[in-house]
């Protein structure tokens, strides 16, 4: 089979990465899930994959899939380290490149220090479009999880989000909430979570559940989202670093209209090359002990 890749991470979100445009990239929920796990396969948290576009002024399409072998709209992280592979294998030789993604366009550029900003799009606030169950804009909106209640503010980046204000983020539930949230029926397609203490007007501490994948180090668009939330409280002026678990990432949003743009590295761990699928997990490892 011979399916070269690279494994990449932005701030220990990691990815295993395939040129779909000089390759046949042949995935299935099951491949994506036996390639995602991290015994039995490479491991990563998003498998992503560049594929030429039709569309004018478009460079390439970028498609992602969750851990859980699910295809979703966007991944923040992820742009910045296409951008970055499809420079270092020679898909392009421009340092702005525009892509396609099921959630709208983005434009990453890579700098000159080496770490890529990405024109994420305008974040949307609209219960249709995130989208919710309810109508209208939920920010710290009462939600009933358990029967506890919780302020929630919902925003798209592309893709689902659902964050949370919370006093201390590395003591949030995140086991706990983040897969009730993720699947709480206000979001029809479910939604990453993302816990946010705010430290200073320009610094938030944020951890994240994601959808698909569970807890993951850093998440791109959940960054994007958690300072999009903290400007609505009135909490965060126009650039706020967020630390993240992995590392930090410079988001800068100017308010309702304007577009979200994030900044931090995408590195290249190895490139690979796949002989075969790897084996699904068996079902008998399914309760195995140690991380996965
Ligand atoms: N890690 C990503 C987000 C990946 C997709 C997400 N889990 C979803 O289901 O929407 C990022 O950096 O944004």
């Amino acid at each position: 089979m011979n399916l070269e890749f690279a494994k990449m991470h932005g701030l220990g979100n990691d990815f295993v990465v395939f040129d779909g445009v000089r390759q046949t990239v042949d995935l299935t929920p099951e491949r994506i899930r036996a390639l995602a796990d991290r015994r039995f396969g490479v491991g990563c948290d998003q498998v992503l994959v560049l594929e030429p576009s039709e569309r004018a002024g478009v460079d390439f399409a970028y498609r992602i899939y969750n851990a859980d072998g699910g295809e979703v709209e966007q991944c923040g992280n992820g742009a910045r380290c296409v951008a970055a592979f499809a420079r270092e294998t020679g898909l392009t030789d421009r340092d702005l490149l525009r892509l396609t993604t099921l959630g709208g366009e983005i434009e990453p550029e890579i700098l000159a220090d080496g770490r890529v900003t990405v024109d994420m799009g305008v974040p949307r606030l609209d219960g249709a479009e995130i989208p919710l169950t309810e109508p209208g804009e939920w920010v710290r909106a009462p939600l009933a999880v358990d029967g506890e209640e919780h302020r929630i503010t919902a925003v798209s980046v592309g893709n689902p989000h659902c964050v949370l204000e919370v006093p201390d983020a590395g003591a949030a539930p995140l086991e706990v909430l983040g897969p009730a949230l993720e699947h709480h029926p206000l979001f029809p397609n479910r939604a990453n979570v993302e816990f946010v203490a705010v430290e200073a007007p320009d610094r938030l501490r944020v951890r994240v559940w994601e959808r698909g994948a569970g807890v993951t180090l850093a998440c791109g668009t959940g960054a994007c989202a958690a300072v999009v939330a903290a400007r609505l409280w009135g909490r965060v002026g126009e650039e706020v670093t967020v630390v993240l678990d992995g590392g930090e990432l410079v988001i800068q949003w100017a308010g309702r209209g304007s577009p979200v743009r994030m900044t931090g590295p995408a590195v290249t761990v190895f490139r690979g090359r796949l002989a075969r699928w790897p084996d699904p997990r068996p079902a008998t490892a399914e309760k195995g002990t140690g991380p996965f």
